[in-house]
């Protein structure tokens, strides 16, 4: 079991009302960019950006591929807000603190949550550089009690037992496969069932199999604690996984993942993944309709 260190309501509201004070920004969807994907902050206008190490409250970003700044902007005329920069568990970070600015987002009126990560693809029909659209989840931390729900339930920001079924918005997975095929990247585009494990090690043989047994079709080491955090204060989600390499699921297989080559496919294909999120956030639907309406 993780520790209980939980972090309280108060703390999570004084990193809120601090970027509140420094920032004229009062976005409405936050973006959380995965390993290689910082660039998606470069799309925004009229950027005011704050690195981390400078917000209180903030962890500190320790991946190379993850440049740790919030940036705050527009798309296209709609206030946003990107992190620069993930937390992950193998970072030695609580899941409390992983999760940490998808709570502070809420407090800041953000209103969607947009999460992207670099992915091993399992499914057989999806190839390094495609994009997977995430239609659901295994979180495996969360079914050995890995939870960042575990301990008292925060009343202010959700139940105590949120329902996540669903937690994928359909019409925003829609709205992304329309826009890829607009965007003519349709033969790149899927939709999948993305599984976080804890890392840091890629997966053994065995274990690819396995999860690929399960229905997994795509494997990564974060993103599932930021959407039940995200869902159990009533975000709305829409997630993608770019598939940067191909999980080796043979002994014969003489391939390996490696960090490195997961950054070039993020670079690879950043101008694809931007333009795929400029259009999104343009085009949503920008008042959430879900009905939890906590804080
Ligand atoms: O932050 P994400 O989930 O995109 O990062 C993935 C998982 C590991 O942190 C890293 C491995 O290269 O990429
Ligand atoms: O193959 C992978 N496994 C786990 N996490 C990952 N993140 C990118 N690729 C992978």
């Amino acid at each position: 079991m993780q520790s209980i260190e939980q972090i309280s309501h108060d703390e999570y509201q004084m990193t809120a009302d601090w970027l509140r004070s420094q920032t004229k920004h009062r976005p409405q969807v936050a973006i959380i960019c995965g390993t290689g994907l910082g660039m998606l902050a470069d799309a925004l206008q009229h950027q005011e950006s704050f690195a981390y190490s400078d917000i209180p409250g903030f962890p500190v970003s320790t991946v190379q591929g993850h440049a740790g700044r919030l940036v705050f902007g527009e798309l296209k005329g709609r206030a946003c807000v990107c992190m620069q920069g993930r937390f992950h568990m193998y970072e030695g970070y609580s899941l409390f603190k992983t999760t940490f600015p998808v709570r502070v987002f809420k407090l800041l009126g953000v209103k969607t949550l947009i999460v992207t990560n670099a992915a091993g693809g399992l499914a057989d029909g999806l190839k390094t550089g495609d994009i997977m659209i995430i239609k659901d989840h295994v979180n495996f931390p969360g079914l050995v009690g890995l939870n960042p729900l575990s301990g008292p339930n925060d009343d202010k920001f959700g139940p105590r037992f949120p329902p996540m079924s669903g937690c994928y918005d359909k019409d925003l997975r829609c709205l992304a496969m329309d826009i890829g095929k607009q965007l003519g990247v349709s033969g790149l585009m899927h939709e999948g069932v993305y599984a976080m494990v804890g890392g840091p090690n890629f997966e053994s043989i065995a274990e690819a199999k396995l999860l690929h047994r399960l229905g997994v079709d795509a494997v990564g080491m974060s993103t599932a604690p930021e959407v039940i955090v995200a869902t159990h204060c009533g975000l709305r989600v829409f997630g993608l996984s770019l598939i940067t390499n191909k999980v080796v699921k043979s002994y014969e297989d003489l391939d390996s993942a490696n960090h490195d080559s997961i950054l070039e496919v993020g670079q690879l294909r950043s101008q694809t993944v931007q333009q795929l999120v400029t259009e999104l956030v343009s085009r949503m639907d920008i008042n959430n309709t879900t009905t939890n309406t906590a804080i």
